[in-house]
């Protein structure tokens, strides 16, 4: 007897046969370039068979959303507030987060009516460098205890509640630090993407959970020897371009690292940090997300499975 599964899958041509007809993609291969990440790979027929099929559904979705919060405001005899439509997307690190939620933000802002569509990563809300370092949790980075939860519960929940302003903070890769004092400004979006590694994750200690404030939600999966090599061939080419930058944190330990000892120092960063980061917090989120995008070694897009319930 096969068990239950809350999830309804499909292969990669079941997907892209539900796009609709004789619609006309709307990135160019030049503006696709600019969205992807390092080392990632994204062709425009993943852009059609894949993204085109979900931004319409997830289209579909954000009007309906809108309607219900109408019917429900006129039910409550009150006026309907701004509420942005607010997606999640977790998964690994080096799994390539980023560049779906940029290619997502993209292909809806293009969308009827031309939404204003925000992104926004959890990164920002990483305690910085000194707090982590007094907290003795440098090397935890990207664990739970690492985050701010309780500023990203109260930036979601002013987000969602139509705020006309909400700060967001900024993380930089270069500086691996949280950049003091600046910001960006979340003005009422029309939709909201927030993406990393911790958004589906259920904390204990706090009332509240960041996936509450989503409408839709999205893990980024694939198998975790796949994620390892992408980190490795991502660390090879940062030795050879950011780390190579004076102010990357990385530059004096990184960029003179011959090819052997980069992809050494990459293994032992990949097994003590991200990977059990991704067993113990990561992985076992994956089942909250309404849609699974499982890529495979060329990081193709190839199962898709969409959550009945
Ligand atoms: N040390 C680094 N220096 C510069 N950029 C980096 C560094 N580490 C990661 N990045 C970039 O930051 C972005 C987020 O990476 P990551 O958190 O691993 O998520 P994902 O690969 O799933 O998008 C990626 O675009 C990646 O190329
Ligand atoms: C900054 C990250 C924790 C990812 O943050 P996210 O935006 O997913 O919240 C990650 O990219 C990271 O730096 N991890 C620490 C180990 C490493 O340097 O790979």
């Amino acid at each position: 007897m096969n068990l239950y599964s809350p999830y309804t899958e499909f292969n990669r041509k079941e997907w892209a046969d539900l796009k609709k007809h004789q619609t006309t993609l709307p990135l160019t291969k030049a503006e696709l370039e600019q969205l992807k990440g390092l080392n990632e790979e994204v062709s425009i027929q993943e852009v059609e068979d894949i993204y085109l099929p979900l931004t319409h559904f997830i289209d579909l979705y954000a009007g309906a959303s809108r309607e219900l919060n109408h019917l429900t405001a006129s039910f409550l005899k009150k006026e309907a507030h701004h509420a942005p439509y607010i997606i999640g997307i977790g998964g690994s690190v080096a799994v390539g987060k980023s560049t779906t939620a940029r290619l997502l933000q993209a292909m809806l802002a293009r969308g009827k009516g031309n939404p204003k569509v925000d992104l926004v990563t959890t990164d920002g809300f990483l305690y910085p460098n000194a707090v982590l370092q007094e907290k003795g949790i440098m090397n935890r980075k990207g664990f739970p205890e690492s985050y701010d939860i309780k500023s990203l519960i109260q930036f979601m929940g002013d987000v969602k509640s139509g705020k006309p302003e909400v700060m967001a903070p900024v993380y930089s890769h270069l500086a691996y630090d949280v950049i003091a004092g600046e910001e960006n400004a979340i003005c009422q979006p029309d939709i909201l993407i927030i993406e990393g590694i911790n958004v589906l994750q259920v904390k204990k200690e706090t009332p509240l959970l960041v996936s509450d404030f989503f409408d839709f939600s999205i893990y980024i999966d694939a198998e975790e020897e796949h994620i390892r090599h992408w980190y490795i061939e991502r660390f090879k080419l940062l030795r050879n371009t950011a780390f190579q930058n004076e102010n990357s944190f990385f530059h004096s330990r990184f960029a003179n690292l011959e090819e052997d000892e980069a992809v050494l120092t990459a293994s032992q960063i990949w097994k003590d940090i991200n990977a059990k980061n991704l067993h113990e917090n990561i992985l076992p989120t994956k089942g909250r997300a309404r849609l699974i995008l499982k890529k495979e070694a060329d990081h193709s897009i190839q199962r898709i499975q969409l959550r009945k319930l």
